[in-house]
């Protein structure tokens, strides 16, 4: 093509989705191009994307390196990462004026730089709604495990602890007839409250910015944060890590709950103060907590979290049901698939 004539198509060219189109088909096969941060993404994503695109992915069960991500996601029309990989102006610059969208095989997306995203038109995808109920699954799982303390029984049982059976050994609260507040009112928090409520308690209680018509299915009440937890026998967390959310639970939220109170987080690490709970619950200021994010993560064996008896530590299992993950992966691709072809996505970030 001569000066005039790309003078001519400039203007054609610079529409982003016909320029990502013309720099797509000079890669020379005619297929798109998208970054896959792991090998061990669920088959069912990798195989719908694998009809449309070419895939560079690296070929560890681990995240892969920030040096090794930032070499080769350059001229990548679409990125599938995990909450594990930090999408920032860095990774963006890396991958260059190609990239399209950006989807992450999760829900929460506070490991990616939304604004800058919306600075480059760089769509986002993630997996709202699939998750959900393995989610709250896992959160009664582990509020059980940890009130009823199932990881020390097990202990003591394969250890010689069970001498024999003993009227006040191994004891905890139930949920029957207790208060439960729940912090985060969304899709997550709702389907915690229906559960929890299937076990007889006596009131649910919710801390959320607005106030939630679903909350009538339950009889879930809209409290302050104070009010929550002062009142509640167990406060679960299942809100998303934003700045208003960032160690919200801090040593004066754990001083204000009961003594006997029980802390659960399937939200993000990030919102606590790692070290104002672990004095809480070597002073017994709460009673226990039971984790399944922590800051970081993976939490190093030396943490004091891991010497508590009180404290039940999961590695950040929530969505880790069969079908949620493999629903999670072919929702992540399709969302991938969406954005390049230009139509609506199934879960965009708006
Ligand atoms: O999807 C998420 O955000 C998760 O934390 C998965 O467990």
């Amino acid at each position: 093509m001569n000066y005039k004539g790309l003078v001519a198509v400039a203007p054609y060219l610079f529409n982003s989705g016909t320029l990502c189109k013309f720099i797509r088909n000079m890669s020379g096969t005619g297929k798109y191009q998208v970054y896959v941060t792991r090998s061990d993404m669920p088959h069912g994503g990798i195989e719908l994307l694998k009809k449309q695109c070419n895939l560079k992915l690296w070929d560890q069960p681990s995240p892969v390196p920030r040096s090794e991500f930032l070499k080769s996601v350059g001229g990548a029309n679409g990125i599938f990462c995990s909450l594990t990989d930090k999408i920032d102006k860095d990774v963006l610059d890396a991958a260059g004026p190609t990239l399209k969208v950006v989807a992450t095989i999760s829900v929460g997306y506070d490991h990616i730089d939304v604004q800058e995203c919306r600075k480059r038109g760089i769509r986002i995808g993630y997996t709202p709604d699939v998750l959900t109920d393995a989610t709250a699954e896992l959160t009664l799982a582990l509020l059980l495990s940890t009130s009823r303390r199932l990881p020390e029984a097990q202990h003591e049982a394969k250890t010689g602890g069970w001498v024999s059976w003993a009227p006040t050994w191994m004891t905890g609260p139930g949920l029957a007839g207790s208060t439960v507040g729940i912090v985060g009112f969304g899709r997550i928090g709702q389907a915690v409250a229906r559960r929890v409520k299937s076990f007889n308690t006596k009131r649910i209680l919710y801390y959320n910015r607005s106030e939630k018509t679903e909350a009538k299915e339950t009889g879930a009440i809209k409290v302050t944060f104070d009010e929550l937890l002062t009142q509640s026998d167990f406060v679960i967390c299942c809100c998303a890590l934003v700045p208003d959310t960032k160690e919200l639970f801090n040593k004066a939220a754990f001083e204000k709950m009961k003594r006997t109170a029980i802390f659960i987080n399937t939200s993000r690490g990030g919102t606590v103060d790692q070290s104002a709970l672990i004095e809480a619950l070597q002073n017994n200021t709460i009673r226990a907590a039971g984790l399944d994010v922590t800051t970081p993560e993976p939490l190093p064996l030396d943490s004091p979290l891991f010497k508590l008896k009180n404290c039940v530590v999961l590695p950040h299992i929530g969505s880790a049901s069969i079908e949620a993950r493999n629903t999670m992966s072919e929702l992540t691709a399709n969302n991938i698939l969406a954005a390049l072809n230009e139509s609506e996505m199934p879960a965009e970030l708006k």
